[in-house]
């Protein structure tokens, strides 16, 4: 989830998923979630909270108040900024280890046990905690870990985040932003890309932090080559050839041990952490006999590799849905990791397997970084708990049901968290299989029309409970679409119609209402029964293949002056009975106005096609 800059320090409204009416919280007693319980622990406070509080840490557009023990403290934030290889997470581990305890935060696995390897070495205890696993050192009062993994829950006196740029990631942002406004440290390191700046000092700005920005410049050269490497015969011992699919690294790999010359160590994102850790081991040990590494991006950030030159094999890498050009700062990154300062080479290259792709390297190499403009955020577990538990018709495990069923649809967080919060009934199977025909139809088109979702049939007054049903779930169908429609406007473009449709099933549903168990009706009419409407004249219009009889009353025309509820009585008529229905004027005058001057008007209801 992203939030831009201006939601989060401008207006302040969380515009891409409906804020609960959280003034509901007054009336919230308790651990409404484990999370506010341990709040109330930790603050000693009486399980009740004070409203004010609640709402703070539910505001879902007050992130930096979510995190109530990191805003006791007045952190002095130190924002390490420069190219790659430039001593930023060395000078801010220097800091962490002189600590008495501290939390190093890093974008992936490697990193983190890289950290703690060192820490260790240097007799500073150091766990470390990742997804996949916690290897605690005994007395350790230091943590390295992946930054999801951030303890919040603890005070320490040092904090390290590296790679802060990605905070500005679409997938993994929110969990920078998370480490950033919630741990409860005296000073807090970030080390990152430039670009980040503006964006941490408007944030800092926000949580009362003071804030130090400390820059840096590369320790040793990296020089983008004039020639590409052309044939992966060509290569030589230190090279890293970047490859973006496991198929590919597996095929790059072959071709190159095909050639008798040299082994290749991997490394890419999937490959389950203990082995990638003893691909990188092998591949820096000179002796080890791996002296070529094929390896994806997961190698581009902060890890510190014996590489004399990387090489890519190609510029564009599939996100998943089609092949997108990698950005500056992702070229940038990769290339940082040719001749680390430290490393068996003094100097870095950089180069391509085809010349086609070499200007555009050399331009991203030179080009200065676009400042990021919004950070990611999510809410918590425990809020998401929470925000369900106010809206009694959306509890928490009817989200994680609706997740679980898109799970296989490749939507992006955003699409998938409104998917999830979208007002369904799940015991319906109508309605369910609407959901699902529209994220099929978002995700494959990007566009959901009711007419391509609905199959079109004429609709009739239900007579039986089971007709009822249908239309009531039917109308459940429109009300989705309608809720979809104004969060996703560019997607759900028939909202009009769904509104006429919803509006015209509900006057069914309501003719329906006395029909069902009443005797057999045929060729049923609404007519408006007062009279003296004075502003139109008596006529019939179709609607939704009855006849209206538009003879309004001036009994009506009084009460609306008066500004009472505006209904009125309509009939509707058969050959065998007449009966009555409230409908208000509103309706009528919509119908009139917007739909009996259509040729077809609303004389057919869009029906999906598994209702029938
Ligand atoms: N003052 C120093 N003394 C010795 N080695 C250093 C010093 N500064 C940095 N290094 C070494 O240089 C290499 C690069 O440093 P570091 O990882 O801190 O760079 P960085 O700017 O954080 O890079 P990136 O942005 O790519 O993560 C590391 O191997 C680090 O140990």
């Amino acid at each position: 989830m992203m939030l831009t800059l201006k939601q989060l320090l401008g207006a302040r409204r969380w515009s891409l998923i409906p804020v609960p009416s959280l003034r509901q919280l007054d009336q919230a007693e308790g651990d409404t979630s484990p999370f506010l319980g341990t709040f109330c622990c930790k603050a000693g406070t009486s399980s009740k909270l004070q409203p004010s509080t609640l709402l703070d840490l539910t505001d879902l557009t007050l992130p930096h108040k979510w995190y109530p023990s990191a805003r006791s403290k007045k952190r002095l934030i130190v924002l390490h900024v420069g190219p790659t290889n430039s001593g930023k997470t060395f000078k801010a581990l220097q800091r962490l280890q002189l600590c008495s305890s501290g939390v190093y935060c890093g974008p992936l696995r490697l990193l983190a046990w890289e950290v703690a390897e060192r820490l260790n070495k240097s007799n500073t205890a150091c766990s470390l905690i990742t997804g996949q696993e916690r290897r605690e050192v005994d007395g350790a009062r230091h943590k390295a870990m992946t930054v999801e993994m951030a303890d919040i829950s603890r005070e320490y006196e040092c904090g390290v985040i590296d790679e802060i740029q990605m905070i500005g990631c679409q997938e993994r942002g929110f969990s920078f932003t998370r480490a950033l406004l919630g741990l409860a440290v005296n000073e807090l390191h970030l080390c990152g890309d430039p670009a980040v700046v503006p964006l941490i000092q408007d944030i800092i700005a926000t949580t009362g932090d003071s804030l130090q920005v400390q820059h840096y410049s590369r320790l040793s050269p990296l020089v983008p080559l004039s020639r590409p490497l052309k044939a992966y015969s060509n290569v030589k011992r230190g090279d890293c050839i970047i490859a973006f699919s496991r198929r590919e690294i597996f095929s790059i790999k072959k071709k190159i041990e095909a050639e008798g010359k040299f082994k290749c160590a991997v490394v890419y994102g999937s490959l389950p952490p203990e082995a990638r850790t003893r691909q990188a081991e092998q591949f820096n040990d000179s002796s080890s006999g791996y002296d070529i590494l094929v390896a994806s991006d997961a190698i581009g950030m902060g890890l510190n590799l014996n590489i004399r030159r990387i090489v890519f094999s190609t510029l564009e890498k599939f996100d998943g849905t089609r092949f997108r050009p990698l950005d500056v700062m992702q070229i940038k990154q990769i290339a940082g990791r040719a001749g680390r300062y430290g490393s068996s080479f003094q100097k870095g290259e950089v180069t391509c397997l085809d010349l086609y792709d070499l200007p555009r390297l050399h331009n991203s190499i030179a080009a200065p970084s676009v400042p990021i403009k919004a950070a990611g955020l999510f809410p918590s577990l425990d809020q998401l708990a929470l925000y369900s538990s106010v809206h009694s018709s959306r509890t928490f495990a009817t989200i994680l049901e609706v997740a679980r069923l898109l799970d296989e649809f490749p939507m992006s967080i955003k699409d998938r968290f409104l998917f999830c919060i979208c007002p369904i009934d799940l015991d319906n199977q109508v309605v369910t299989g609407a959901l699902l025909k529209f994220a099929t139809e978002y995700c494959k088109y990007g566009g959901v029309s009711l007419g391509t979702s609905l199959s079109s049939s004429s609709t009739q007054i239900p007579r039986t409970q089971g007709a009822l049903v249908e239309l009531e779930s039917l109308n459940k169908v429109f009300d989705l679409y309608i809720w979809l429609s104004f969060r996703l406007e560019d997607a759900f473009v028939d909202r009009d119609s769904a509104i006429t449709q919803k509006e015209l099933c509900g006057i069914l549903i309501e003719a329906g209402l006395k029909m069902v168990g009443s005797k057999k009706t045929k060729n049923v009419q609404i007519k408006r029964q007062a009279s003296g409407f004075n502003t139109r004249e008596k006529s019939q219009a179709n609607l939704g293949g009855f006849s209206v009889d538009k003879d309004i009353g001036d009994l009506l025309e009084s009460k609306k002056n008066k500004n009472e509820t505006w209904k009125e009585s309509c009939i509707f008529e058969d050959d065998v009975e007449s009966s009555r229905l409230n409908l208000s004027i509103q309706e009528l005058d919509y119908y009139e106005r917007k739909d009996c001057k259509k040729a077809q008007g609303p004389s057919q209801l869009w029906t999906p096609k598994w209702v029938s």
